[in-house]
């Protein structure tokens, strides 16, 4: 019943599929495939950020019980999901801690919960790739996160499930249907050409075909009795138990398609290749390769370049499929052999990356087929992520080389790079695609070439959460990542057909030349080896060789090297002579502008002094500024005078010259011969002495009469010098009187001083006498007569005094009373 259910759903699926794309199918309109490319792809670039998809993965009943569910992952929108770290995680410690944060928000092209189909799934993340594909533009779908997170699910799935693998295959063919081509004689030849297969060849690869197919039906039928069922190769037991034949399952999962059903009239035909192959440690390893025995080795495959520098994988099987069902038996062979290898090993599967490509060759016509153009389609199934966190991939240098796997570690670099490189402030970095097999196998298609989507998955676990954010981590910076789709994806990979022997075949294309098709694009035919398959013996051998390999190796570098530090030598000494010659010629044109410069200083401090001199002089004009008319007038005056001077020079020189005419005159009139001119000149002579002579007599009048003037003046002033002599004595006589009666007036002065107290005395005396009168009046009148005669006895000696000749000026005075002679002296007394 189970099968049944799973049969239903599956077709359901897949016809809804198709559904959706059945536009690309409408009758009447062109086939996709007959127009090559999509109708935005045809004419110019698209840009679009790599589209990352996320797929959180369901708990198990088992992980539920052990308590692996504690909310880490929250699914917010189609877009965002965040991360909540649990307790025991150390992004939680870290937090805590300060470093970093508990909750994460991350952001994808679409975000698919654990409840999403597998159909939805597909619907949503890989139509648009598969659409593009089936028109010519090459895809990459690769898958990233942990192990156990649902990789393989997601890209195989199982039986009941179908990934996004299977479903492709089921479009494809369904895409195809009538016009699918057959024939197995077009066939993938290096990066992007198609080989003509000859009839033994194509004998040849449907018998290769059909013994990697019996390796299935041997393993099915030996796996059948131990009821263990191949068609997942991690299927659950629970699934694989009902399924009583595996094989019949798969058959009936697919909706059935009518191959034979060509449509004669559709000119386009396709042909479906498919190739599955590992990278393992940094060997490829083709997983469509049937070995022998067991115990056979695995051959490791080498990454070539074609000569537009497409990487392909030498010596890839690519087996030819006519159905999604054959496709899945070698998917199923291809895991057989990984699971085989990774077994005998002692590794997980986990460790390898897988890559399944499916090719389809576009041809014409089944009558003259030719190749239109080849897409490839790619699903990578990375190995588990965890193991590259726990070395350090990311960011720190990867010291180990041995089982650590380098390809993520260079994928996440490269990835960085993309993103880097499309910041235009940043400087352009290299982006190291060549360091690994896997990047040197994507580059294509981040380098234009195709579209690629990545798919992260992831599991809720809280055991795994730091992995997990790890993981989101690389995806964050992966949705930075601005993928360039170059236009006209089959144009660009214009294949070129050769023929069986790997040799052009010229009727293919009129404008192909031989040229275009060297025999070999291979660097070296030497075969890597995987040594970790090798015996002890082997290795030693193996490592003798190596050494004399690297000795040779270092001898020719050292020889290589003597003659590049020989060359570098040259060159640097021929550099410094070229630098010298450069330098000395800066140096002389240096010096020659340094010469100039100061030149035109110098002339322009000449122009500058100049100008200086003229302003001053400017100003002293300004200061002795005389108007013309002046000037003019000062000059006429000087010539003026200088007229008059030279006239009277001259009459001076005929002045002189007459006197000395005049001095020898008759002497003169003896010898001169012109008589008139002596005459002439004597008589201006005679009247000029005339003139002269009364001049003279007018003068001596004159000073006759002065002289005269003079005696008087002479005689007065003896006369009033003697008047003054008289005068002066008269003066000092005088002046003598004066001092004279000066004294007497002092003596005067005294006398009168005394003649006043006398007086008081007097009139004391008087009133006494008068008291005594009264008294005597009364006792003795008589005695009153002789005080009176010695009073006047005192005054006739001052009269006499008066009377002295000395005192003649003083003559009014003597006579005055002795009140007013008092009145004059008192000034005198003042003075002193
Ligand atoms: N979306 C899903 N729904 C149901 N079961 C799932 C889902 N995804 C994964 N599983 C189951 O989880 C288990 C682990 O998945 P899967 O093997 O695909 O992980 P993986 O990432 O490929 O691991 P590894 O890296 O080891 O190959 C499988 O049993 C698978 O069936």
């Amino acid at each position: 019943t189970m099968d049944d259910e799973g049969k239903n759903y599956v077709s359901a699926e897949v016809s809804d599929v198709l559904e959706s794309i059945s536009f690309l199918n409408v009758e009447g309109k062109p086939s996709p495939l007959e127009s090559t490319v999509l109708p935005n792809m045809e004419e110019q670039q698209v840009y679009q950020p790599l589209k990352v998809f996320l797929r959180v993965r369901p708990f198990s009943i088992a992980e539920l019980e052990s308590h692996e569910s504690q909310g880490c992952v929250t699914i917010e929108d189609a877009q965002t999901v965040i991360l909540n770290a649990p307790k025991e995680s150390s992004a939680m410690k870290s937090s805590e801690r300060g470093i970093g944060h508990a909750v994460h928000r991350f952001t994808f092209s679409q975000v698919f919960g654990p409840e999403t189909t597998q159909s939805e799934f597909f619907e949503s993340s890989m139509k648009e790739i598969v659409r593009a594909y089936v028109n010519g533009v090459n895809g990459l779908v690769f898958t990233y996160g942990v192990t156990n997170a649902g990789k393989t699910f997601t890209i195989q799935g199982t039986s009941k499930d179908l990934g996004i693998l299977p479903r492709s295959l089921d479009v494809i063919f369904n895409h195809i249907k009538e016009r699918h081509y057959l024939k197995m004689n077009f066939k993938p030849y290096l990066s992007n050409d198609v080989k003509k297969l000859e009839d033994a060849q194509v004998k040849q690869e449907e018998a290769l075909k059909t013994a990697i197919l019996a390796s299935l039906k041997e393993e099915t039928e030996n796996i059948l009795n131990t009821m263990t069922n191949i068609c997942d190769v991690k299927s659950e037991p629970s699934s694989c138990t009902s399924n009583s034949h595996p094989s019949n399952s798969l058959e009936k999962n697919f909706v059935p398609l009518d191959i034979h059903r060509t449509n004669m009239h559709q000119r386009t035909q396709a042909s479906v290749w498919i190739s599955f192959c590992e990278i393992y440690n940094e060997y490829v390893y083709d997983l469509l390769n049937v070995l022998s025995t067991k115990s056979q080795r695995r051959r490791v495959l080498r990454i070539c370049e074609d000569q537009e520098g497409n990487s392909y994988i030498k010596d890839l099987k690519w087996i030819n499929v006519q159905s999604t069902e054959e496709a899945c038996k070698l998917l199923k062979i291809g895991n057989k052999n990984r699971s085989f290898a990774c077994t005998r090993m002692n590794e997980q599967s986990s460790r390898s990356h897988s890559i399944f490509s499916i090719r389809l060759l576009k041809l014409t016509d089944e009558q003259q087929p030719r190749v239109l153009g080849v897409s490839e389609l790619s699903f990578c199934d990375l190995a588990g992520s965890e193991r590259c966190n726990k070395t350090h991939v990311f960011g720190d240098r990867l010291k180990e080389a041995g089982n650590i796997n380098n390809s993520l570690h260079i994928l996440g670099k490269c990835i960085a790079a993309l993103k880097q490189n499309q910041n235009p402030k940043m400087k352009p970095s290299y982006i190291p695609f060549r360091e690994s097999k896997l990047t040197r196998l994507f580059q294509p298609f981040f380098c234009g070439k195709g579209k690629a989507c990545m798919i992260v998955n992831i599991n809720q676990h809280a055991s795994t959460y730091d992995e997990t954010l790890h993981v989101m981590k690389f995806s964050a910076i992966a949705r930075q990542v601005i993928q360039t789709i170059l236009p006209k994806s089959f144009g660009y990979f214009s294949p070129k057909l050769v023929g069986g022997d790997g040799k052009p075949i010229m009727h293919f294309d009129a404008n192909t030349s031989v040229d275009d098709f060297p025999d070999s694009t291979e660097t070296s035919a030497e075969e890597e080896v995987d040594i970790t398959i090798l015996s002890h013996e082997d290795l030693l051998k193996t490592t003798e060789n190596l050494k004399e390999k690297l000795v040779a190796e270092r001898q020719s570098k050292l020889l290589l090297e003597v003659k590049i530090r020989k060359e570098m030598a040259e060159a640097m000494f021929q550099q410094l002579l070229e630098t010298e010659d450069a330098w000395s010629n800066r140096l002389e044109d240096m010096k020659d502008s340094y010469e100039e410069k100061l030149e035109s200083k110098f002339e322009m401090y000449k122009e500058a002094i100049k100008k200086h001199a003229y302003m001053c002089a400017m100003e002293q004009i300004e200061e002795h500024y005389v108007p013309v008319e002046e000037f003019l007038a000062e000059q006429e005056k000087v010539e003026d005078r200088e007229r008059k001077i030279l006239q009277l020079e001259r009459q001076l020189d005929e002045q002189s010259g007459k006197l000395l005419a005049l001095g020898s005159l008759n002497s003169d009139v003896l010898t001169t011969e012109n008589n008139m001119e002596r005459d002439l000149m004597d008589r201006t002579m005679k009247r000029a002495n005339e003139g002269l002579q009364k001049q003279c007599e007018e003068k001596d009048e004159l000073i006759k009469s002065l002289k005269f003037k003079i005696q008087k003046l002479n005689e007065t002033l003896l006369e009033a010098n003697e008047g003054y002599r008289k005068m002066a004595e008269e003066n000092s006589q005088l002046k003598h009187t004066i001092m004279l009666k000066d004294q007497e007036i002092s003596s005067l002065q005294i006398w009168a001083k005394c003649v006043f107290e006398l007086e008081e005395t007097v009139s004391s005396l008087q009133k006494e006498l008068e008291e005594r009168k009264k008294h005597f009046f009364v006792e003795k009148p008589k005695q009153q007569k002789p005080r009176r005669g010695l009073l006047a006895s005192l005054k006739s000696p001052v009269a006499t005094t008066a009377c002295t000749p000395l005192g003649k000026g003083l003559g009014k005075d003597e006579e005055a009373s002795p009140y007013s002679r008092k009145k004059v002296l008192l000034p005198h007394k003042a003075k002193e």
